[in-house]
C-alpha cells in the first residue's frame, strides 16, 4: 500500500512540459530514488509533488488524500516535508533559531525527537548556519523539515557537493528516518551511493518512466548506461 501515488504526471515551465507522464510509488518506511541524467526532469518531480509549479496533468495522492489541487502550505500541512537542494537553511540564522521557527507544537519535544537522528547538530546549536560544513548543513537542512512530522520526506540531491566519507554519513541518517516509517522520496546523481540503500527506485528519462527496479536491481541493470547517454529506456510506466 502506498504512501504517495503519483499517477501519470504532467508538469513543466512557462509552455515547454518537462514532465510528460511520470508515474511512482512510495510506501512508508521506504527509500525510493529517482535517478537519470541531468534535466531528465527529477528535481520537477519534487516541485510538482509540493505544489511549487503547475501540475497540468496527472493526480497525486498522499495517504489517500489527492493533494494535486493543493497549495503548497496545505500540501506541507498534509505531511509533505521538501528539502530543496539548494538554499535550504537560513546563514545568518543560528542551529537553533531554524528550530524555533514557523510550525507550532511542541518545538522543544520536536527539537530533542529531531537531535536524535542529528546528534552531531547539538554541540552547533549556537552557530550560525553559514559556518557548518556542508553536511552539517545538509542535516540541518533536513532536520527542520523533520520539526513537523512529515510522512513523507522530499530530498533533492542531500549529496551534492559533499565529501565520500560525509554522503555515507548523511545516507545513514536517512535510512535511520526511514526506519522509524517516514517515507523517502530522493533525487539524487550520486547513484552509487543512493541506490544500494533504496528500496525501489526510478530512472527518468526525458520527463517519463524509463526503468524502475530495487535499488541494486538498478545499479546492476546494463539498460542504465543508455539512459544515461540518452538512447534507450523502454519508457515503459509504471504499475499501478
Ligand atoms: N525554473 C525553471 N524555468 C524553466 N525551466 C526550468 C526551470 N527549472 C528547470 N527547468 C528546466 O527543466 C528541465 C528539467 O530540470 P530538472 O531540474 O527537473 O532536471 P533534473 O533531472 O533534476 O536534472 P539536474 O540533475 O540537472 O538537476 C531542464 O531542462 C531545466 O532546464
Amino acid at each position: 500500500m502506498s504512501l504517495l501515488e503519483v499517477r501519470t504526471l504532467v508538469a513543466g515551465y512557462g509552455d515547454a512540459n518537462i514532465l510528460n507522464g511520470v508515474s511512482l510509488d512510495v510506501a512508508a518506511g521506504r527509500i525510493v530514488t529517482l535517478i537519470g541524467p541531468n534535466g531528465a526532469g527529477k528535481s520537477t518531480v519534487l516541485k510538482a509533488i509540493t505544489g511549487l509549479i503547475n501540475r497540468r496533468g496527472g493526480t497525486v495522492t498522499l495517504d489517500g488524500l489527492e493533494i494535486s489541487a493543493l497549495a503548497t502550505e496545505q500540501i506541507i500541512a498534509a505531511g509533505v516535508g521538501y528539502v530543496p537542494q539548494v538554499a535550504n537553511v537560513f546563514p545568518s540564522l543560528t542551529v537553533a533559531e531554524h528550530f524555533a521557527i514557523g510550525g507550532g507544537g511542541d518545538r522543544a519535544e520536536a527539537r530533542e525527537r529531531v537531535l536524535g537522528y542529528f546528534p552531531l547538530l547539538r554541540p552547533q546549536l549556537r552557530k550560525m548556519a553559514s559556518v557548518l560544513s556542508g553536511g552539517e548543513r545538509q542535516m540541518l537542512a533536513m532536520a527542520r523539515a523533520l520539526m513537523l512530522r512529515p510522512k513523507l520526506l522530499l530530498l533533492d540531491e542531500p549529496s551534492a557537493a559533499l565529501a565520500p566519507q560525509i554522503v555515507q554519513s548523511v545516507f545513514d541518517r536517512i535510512a535511520a528516518i526511514a526506519r522509524d516509517g517516514v517515507a523517502v522520496l530522493l533525487v539524487e546523481q550520486n547513484v552509487k551511493a543512493a541506490l544500494p540503500i533504496s528500496d525501489y527506485a526510478y530512472a527518468l528519462q526525458v520527463g517519463r518512466n524509463a526503468l524502475e527496479g530495487t535499488g541494486p536491481e538498478l545499479l546492476d541493470d546494463p539498460r542504465l548506461h543508455d539512459v544515461y547517454l540518452g538512447v534507450g529506456g523502454s519508457q515503459k510506466p509504471s504499475p499501478a
